[in-house]
């Protein structure tokens, strides 16, 4: 199974920089790679990562995106005096040159070509690649907005010409529009390329109309170029976890890309002077988590912007723990995207309706800017960034306890197995699914479930996996441990897939959600905090099941921020083992990654795929992606419904007043 994150950096990269009077490009430091660097060693996570030597990219790699005669170009730059070097720079835009930035442009994109090398040939699953100059304004024959060459776009030509790969997925989460790599795939349906960037309406750099929504991508290429334009500034966590949730995310699984390769800007996060956003550092641990489960995990993350020293510094580390499959932070006060990001979700969304399954059977309108919602206007956040770098700790090993497995299967040793104490193996597969037989098997059930339980909260194993006989009784008795024992613990989110109706407490405060996907229609009173979902059966599998978990459930659990979340599984639930294994590896987003799976009547094959999703092991992409009509109609439905009390459904503006 293939394990590790690569770290790619180089101090050569740090030796240019700008030499006159240039505000523009001042921002644009050598600190930007030393400090980010010294952050990693001091949280421990250098000696954590798999180091990966840089190297020089080959005229032919260049070439394989850029012009000869720019190449030739950019080479005489290695002679010019600080006169020469200001006129030349005065040709393109915004972009400084320097004696050794040819040098250090063919490193930072020989960095990116050997990080995906690294990851195609499996010696790591993941990495990134701390670079610059940048890459994703640089065009064919330009330089621009402090790039030369374009490091990712080459990187997915590269990949294309040695992998032979049909599918590669770029996410592009720096705050400006990579025009330069949009130019180069506007037309080619193997590269889904997606950005968001401040725009304000075109007023901002580099203030190009085809920066908006509305450019999809041309010919064969219509569909999989994807802008999301901020029109605000102050965008916070919500509102780039909302496009996640219900544009890329949606689209990435339909695509179903064979590599990710992110233009890892972090000029989008807090205290950023270009950005003037409000995303904290911790958001990038779960953008980068979201988007582990795809590919089967194969992900390149490429430095481009980010100027705030301190919060780049932190969203590297952040975005460096999460590949790791370190436990991702909380996020707090996850709410309703505001209206100038809603109304971007709202009008992608229209624009792509026609390119999109997930997308093509909703009633989806344009809406045209006249929000004015001033929350946005204020210059700085409400929220200061926990960035109080977490003193060096080395985390808890990641293993998964594991119950009642009974003698059939051996349990990779990353786990740790709870000993059944004297219950003879084949008897604990005699439980009943309605009840469980006699006081001693349910007491044996509750023991083994609160053992698997107190080594979670003891974090003496990240998360947890029991087989039991009855689902229902199972979580009752997760609840009441909790209760009793486990006080730390507020709000617990269980995920029940099944046919049964649920006993619903009357007390909704809040301490319990339960979301429950049934293929049957359920007379359960509904609530806020009790969401049953309907999927319908087509044969013998329920679709729709990925579209839920996008619109609904994750959107739903990161709003609800849970202490711990339980899923509660049949194999006889018709649903796709695949997608089960994805189910789990994103939930795992939630709550620090404290997850308890409880299977009925587990199938051998579905438990191992089950401990290896707990165990952070890359899972098998899901292939029919694509979303049946009914199904997408029916949570469509539940989420209109539901949009009012967890306001991070939304995907429209809705006029309230
Ligand atoms: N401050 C408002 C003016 C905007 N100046 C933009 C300069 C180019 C930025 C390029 C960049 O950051 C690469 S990621
Ligand atoms: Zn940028």
């Amino acid at each position: 199974m293939v394990s590790g994150t690569a770290l790619i950096y180089d101090e050569e990269m740090t030796r240019y920089r700008l030499l006159w009077d240039y505000p523009v490009c001042s921002i644009e430091v050598p600190e930007r790679l030393s400090v980010s660097y010294s952050e990693l060693q001091i949280q421990g996570l250098v000696e954590r990562c798999i180091s990966v030597p840089v190297r020089e990219a080959t005229e032919e790699e260049i070439l394989l995106a850029h012009s000869q005669d720019f190449l030739e170009a950019i080479k005489t730059t290695q002679n010019m005096d600080v006169e020469q070097l200001k006129a030349f720079a005065s040709q393109f835009q915004d972009v400084y040159f320097h004696q050794n930035i040819y040098h250090c442009a063919k490193l930072a994109l020989g960095a990116t070509l050997q990080l995906v090398d690294a990851v195609m040939t499996k010696k790591v699953r993941n990495g990134i690649a701390l670079v610059r100059p940048p890459g994703h304004h640089s065009q064919h024959s330009a330089a621009n907005g402090f790039c030369i060459f374009n490091n990712v776009a080459i990187a997915a030509l590269y990949a294309k010409k040695m992998f032979d790969l049909k599918r590669i997925l770029i996410v592009d989460w720096d705050i400006h529009h990579g025009q330069g790599t949009q130019y180069f795939f506007e037309d080619d349906p193997s590269v889904l390329y997606f950005s968001w960037h401040r725009y304000e309406n075109q007023e901002f750099w580099p203030n190009l109309p085809e920066s908006d929504y509305s450019t999809v991508g041309k010919g064969k290429g219509a569909g999989f170029n994807v802008n999301v334009p901020w029109n605000k500034i102050g965008m916070q966590n919500s509102d780039y976890l909302s496009v996640f949730f219900h544009i890329l995310l949606p689209m990435a699984y339909e695509f179903n890309p064979e590599l990710v390769l992110i233009s890892a800007g972090f000029d989008s996060a807090i205290n950023d002077p270009e950005g003037k956003m409000c995303a904290t550092p911790a958001c990038f641990a779960h953008l980068t988590h979201l988007l582990m489960s795809l590919a089967e995990g194969k992900i390149c993350a490429v430095l481009e912007g980010g100027y705030d020293l301190h919060s780049l510094s932190h969203c590297i580390c952040h975005t460096v723990k999460a590949f790791l499959g370190d436990p991702v932070p909380h996020l707090l006060n996850i709410s309703s995207p505001c209206d100038s990001a809603l109304e971007s979700i709202q009008n992608v969304r229209a624009v792509h309706q026609q390119h999109w399954a997930f997308l093509r059977s909703l009633p989806i309108s344009m809406k045209h800017q006249n929000v004015n919602d001033d929350k946005k206007l204020e210059q700085f956040c409400n929220e200061e960034i926990h960035t109080s770098s977490p003193n060096y700790c080395p985390l808890p090993p990641k293993r998964t306890a594991v119950a009642l497995l009974g003698e059939k299967i051996e349990l990779p040793d990353r786990c740790l197995k709870i000993n059944l104490d004297s219950v003879p193996s084949d008897e604990i597969w005699s439980f009943k699914d309605s009840t469980v037989e006699g006081q001693k098997d349910s007491l044996h059930l509750q023991k083994n479930l609160c053992s698997v339980m107190m080594k979670i909260f003891q974090k003496e194993v990240q998360n947890g996996l029991a087989a039991v006989p009855c689902l229902l009784e199972a979580i009752k008795a997760v609840l009441s441990f909790c209760t009793t024992c486990a006080n730390s613990v507020s709000r617990i989110l269980v995920l029940y897939l099944g046919d049964k109706d649920y006993p619903v407490s009357l007390e909704d405060d809040g301490n319990l959600l339960l979301i429950q996907m049934s293929t049957k229609k359920l007379k359960g009173r509904e609530s806020k905090y009790h969401i049953p979902i309907f999927l319908p059966k087509e044969g013998n599998n329920v679709k729709g099941v990925l579209h839920a978990l996008f619109s609904l459930i994750l959107p739903v659990a990161y709003m609800y921020n849970p202490d711990l979340v339980v899923t509660a599984l049949s194999c006889q639930s018709g649903v796709d083992k695949k997608i089960l294994n994805q189910l789990t590896s994103l939930l795992q987003g939630l709550a620090e990654g404290q997850l308890l799976c409880l299977i009925h009547d587990p199938e051998v094959s579905f438990l191992e795929d089950t401990i290896c999703s707990l165990l952070g092991d890359p899972i098998l992409p899901v292939t029919d992606g694509v979303l049946q009509g009914e199904a997408i109609q029916e949570v469509e439905q539940q989420r209109q419904r539901l949009q009012e009390q967890w306001g991070i459904l939304k995907t429209q503006v809705t006029r309230t007043e």
